[in-house]
């Protein structure tokens, strides 16, 4: 493992990520961070949670300019919430330097933006609609622009975004640098490298896998009806710190996080047809421990960098593997380890094995727990919740009435009627969801490396602007009215 200060650092940038804790550089680190220092073009590949903001971070926060006043680089990232994280990443590693960035993205006031930008920060971190927006308003002028970072570019290209991206770069002087960052590289990302790049160097980690060794993965075979008590049964058992649901649609989002909260716990959904407001909330509580589960569409599968997530459930097989990959990528990160089941109703196994086939990593398949698992694993958190307060709290002020009770009854019988107390025994309220067909196996052809599918099913929460979404969806423009008449006509069968 290298060290930050091998790789030509100044001592500023140095110091700022020792400030953040970071000792020792990741490989996608010290593979790009010298190619970007030289001032190449850079394609970097590596898998979830490994560190690929601060890869591209680094090298363009150390190459700023400081002295001058306008924006110097332009980062682009597939959603709204990413683009606010990234831009938080950025803040830290440039904050002892001077070096701002500021995030944009559609369904945040305009204005607000408008004023922000005057405040002259070097970077901007946008979705693509709002900073064409922008462009288009002449609120943003990129003509002094010199690094363009495409974070998730596979996923933006996905969404539809390629001529988004295109509008934008015609924008930015051609003397500039482009780095181009995602944990999944189909091969037709090969065009965007062709179109927008010159001459990159491509680093790629060497592992086999696409996803870490940190998190382990099972699967379930399970039909469709029973997958909400299975859920509930799986989250009895494993009483996660931090769970992310994610399920196909975002109908069945709502579904799943109303019934959830029915049944006790502490979840919250989010999907694209969320007020902006909403989202921010759902992410803000879930980051906090207000909520510890919460249910998503893919809108939040990519980049999300939440410590503390300690499982992912698929409670609906991904539409493709890379979706798969950054799903479950939302644990295991910075080397933590994580768990991620996979739900696949019987017809789904082929699913199962292109997935398995691409990403190189086979899921062991397990058996669904029992009711009376689901109690003990219940039973043994009021346990432990129990020895928290015996070692961490002051509980001098029960002793009298413990001594009482202890005369008439004997100490097993009193802290078995305590510990049920405790238990959150599983609750069985009726919920339904509405049931939705198997997946169907794609062929595993023509995907290289990291698969491809253009064509992918639009009736999850992705896509951007091609197929008339009007970028609404996830990360761009707010919608005004015909792009939400066009949105709901993507979402059909959807809401
Ligand atoms: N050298 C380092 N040492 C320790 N922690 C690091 C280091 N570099 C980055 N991190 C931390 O690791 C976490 C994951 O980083 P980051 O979000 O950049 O991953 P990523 O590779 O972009 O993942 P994804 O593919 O999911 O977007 C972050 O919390 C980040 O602050
Ligand atoms: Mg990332």
């Amino acid at each position: 493992m290298k060290k930050f200060q091998d790789l030509g650092l100044s001592n500023t940038l140095i110091e700022a990520v020792n400030q953040m804790g970071f000792e020792e550089t990741t490989p996608i680190q010290s593979g790009t961070i010298p190619i970007a220092l030289e001032g190449r073009d850079v394609i970097g590949q590596a898998q979830t949670g490994t560190g690929k903001t601060a890869a591209f971070g680094i090298p363009m926060i150390e190459k700023i300019d400081t002295s001058l006043s306008h924006v110097q680089g332009i980062i682009l990232a597939p959603t709204r919430e990413l683009a606010v994280q990234v831009a938080e990443e950025l803040n830290r590693i440039g904050q002892a330097k001077g070096v701002r960035a500021l995030p944009i993205y559609g369904g945040q006031s305009i204005v607000h933006q408008i004023k922000a930008l005057k405040k002259r920060p070097q970077l901007v971190v946008a979705t693509p609609g709002r900073l064409i927006d922008h462009m288009e308003r002449k609120t943003i002028r990129l003509s002094e622009v010199s690094f363009v970072v495409l974070d998730e570019a596979d996923e933006m290209l996905n969404m539809g975004f390629i001529e988004d991206i295109e509008k934008i770069l015609k924008g930015v002087p051609t003397e500039r640098q482009t780095l181009l960052f995602s944990a999944t590289m189909p091969k037709r990302i090969a065009l965007l490298a062709e179109k927008f790049m010159s001459n990159p160097e491509t680093v790629r980690t060497k592992s086999k896998e696409m996803t870490v060794p940190s998190i382990e993965q099972h699967y379930y075979e399970v039909r469709d009806s029973k997958k909400f008590d299975i859920l509930c049964r799986l989250l009895d058992t494993q009483s996660p710190e931090l769970a992310i649901v994610f399920a196909r649609t975002k109908k069945r989002v709502d579904e799943v996080s109303e019934g959830l909260k029915k049944r006790g716990y502490m979840a919250e959904g989010i999907h694209g047809d969320l007020p902006q407001g909403k989202r921010d909330q759902v992410i803000k509580q879930f980051k906090d421990s207000t909520i510890d589960i919460m249910v998503a569409t893919d809108v939040a599968a990519r980049g999300l960098d939440i410590s503390g997530v300690t499982h992912v459930y698929n409670f609906d097989i991904p539409q493709d593997p890379e979706s798969y990959v950054h799903r479950i990528g939302r644990t295991g990160r910075a080397g933590k380890s994580g768990l991620a089941s996979t739900f696949i109703t019987p017809r789904e196994y082929d699913h199962l094995k292109v997935i398995e086939k691409i990403t190189k990593k086979s899921m062991q398949k397990r058996t669904i727990p029992s009711f009376a698992e689901a109690m003990e694993g219940q039973q043994q958190m009021a346990i432990q919740q129990l020895q928290s307060t015996i070692e961490e709290q002051d509980h001098s002020g029960y002793r009298s009435s413990a001594e009482q009770l202890l005369d008439d009854h004997d100490s097993v019988t009193l802290l078995s009627a305590a510990l049920k107390l405790l238990t959150k025994e599983p609750d069985t309220t009726p919920v339904k969801i509405t049931e939705i067909a198997p997946l169907r196996a794609k062929k595993a052809q023509n995907r290289g490396g990291g698969g491809g599918n253009r064509n992918r099913n639009r009736s999850n929460d992705r896509g951007g602007r091609k197929g008339g979404s009007g970028g609404g969806y996830r990360g761009d423009r707010n919608s005004s009215g015909a792009g939400n008449k066009r949105r709901k006509f993507n979402d059909k069968g959807n809401k």
